[in-house]
């Protein structure tokens, strides 16, 4: 199967503290995966050395067999575990910002689902409340024609008739030659979209593998089975 992202001895720490302990894992293209780990366990620095934002403390790290840069960059898609849209603009002038900087941008996907979720596009970014910059932020990283989705904790703060809409968006949208990894503590609301999970633990790959394989052999959801190992 070929590898959307492979790791070689990668590590990072920051000053004395290591984030990720020299990993070795290399990841299959055309899956959604879940990236699930406790806090702290290392997934948001595991995402951010793929994206290229943090450089890695030793190792390597290459995305569709490229090494992180300019070309890495172009086919990623990143959402961030906060707000990092410009608050000041209004939604309609943030779909314009996407229009520019990303030639992959499809504007009719994210107005679409602006329009179910009942999202104002007149709105400035800093009038909607939590949830909605979450779900402007998601729409906006999902309505790209990229090849590698990373979507950093991407539904934490929606209410769960949102989380579904949301998450069938996803799936409904999301093309089958792309690759998404999202990292998330609500294993129950994703799992059901989910091919294939990441267990991290202390900045270690405690586990890859397919939920398949996983329900097979422990005979238990991904939530049972990951309270089972992280207990
Ligand atoms: N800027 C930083 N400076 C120092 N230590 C950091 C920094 N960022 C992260 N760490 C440490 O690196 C480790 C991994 O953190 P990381 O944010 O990657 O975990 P996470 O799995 O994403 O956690 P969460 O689920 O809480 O978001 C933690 O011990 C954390 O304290």
């Amino acid at each position: 199967m070929e590898k959307i992202v492979e790791c070689k001895d990668l590590k990072k720490s920051y000053k004395n503290n290591v984030a990720l302990n020299s990993i070795n894992l290399s990841i299959n293209k055309n899956k959604i995966i879940g990236l699930l780990g406790p806090n702290g366990s290392g997934k948001t620095t595991f995402i951010k050395l793929a994206v290229g934002l943090l450089k890695p403390t030793s190792g390597e790290i290459l995305i569709d067999g490229l090494p992180i840069g300019v070309e890495t960059k172009k086919i990623i898609s990143y959402l961030p575990d906060r707000d990092y849209l410009d608050k000041n603009q209004s939604i309609d002038s943030l779909i314009q910002l996407f229009l520019d900087f990303y030639p992959d941008f499809d504007e009719n996907v994210a107005r679409e689902m602006l329009k179910d979720l009942k999202i104002d596009t007149d709105a400035k970014f800093k009038a909607l409340s939590k949830g909605n910059r979450e779900k402007v932020q998601l729409i906006l990283a999902m309505s790209r024609k990229a090849k590698l989705f990373l979507l950093d904790e991407p539904i934490a703060g929606v209410d769960p008739v949102t989380r579904d809409y949301i998450l069938n968006t996803i799936v409904k949208n999301y093309s089958k030659d792309a690759t998404l990894i999202i990292s998330t503590h609500l294993i129950n609301d994703v799992e059901k979209i989910l091919d294939e999970v990441i267990f991290v633990n202390n900045g270690d790959i405690l586990l890859y593998d397919s939920i398949e394989n996983i329900r097979k052999e422990h005979n238990v959801s991904i939530d049972e089975y990951f309270r089972e190992v992280f207990k």
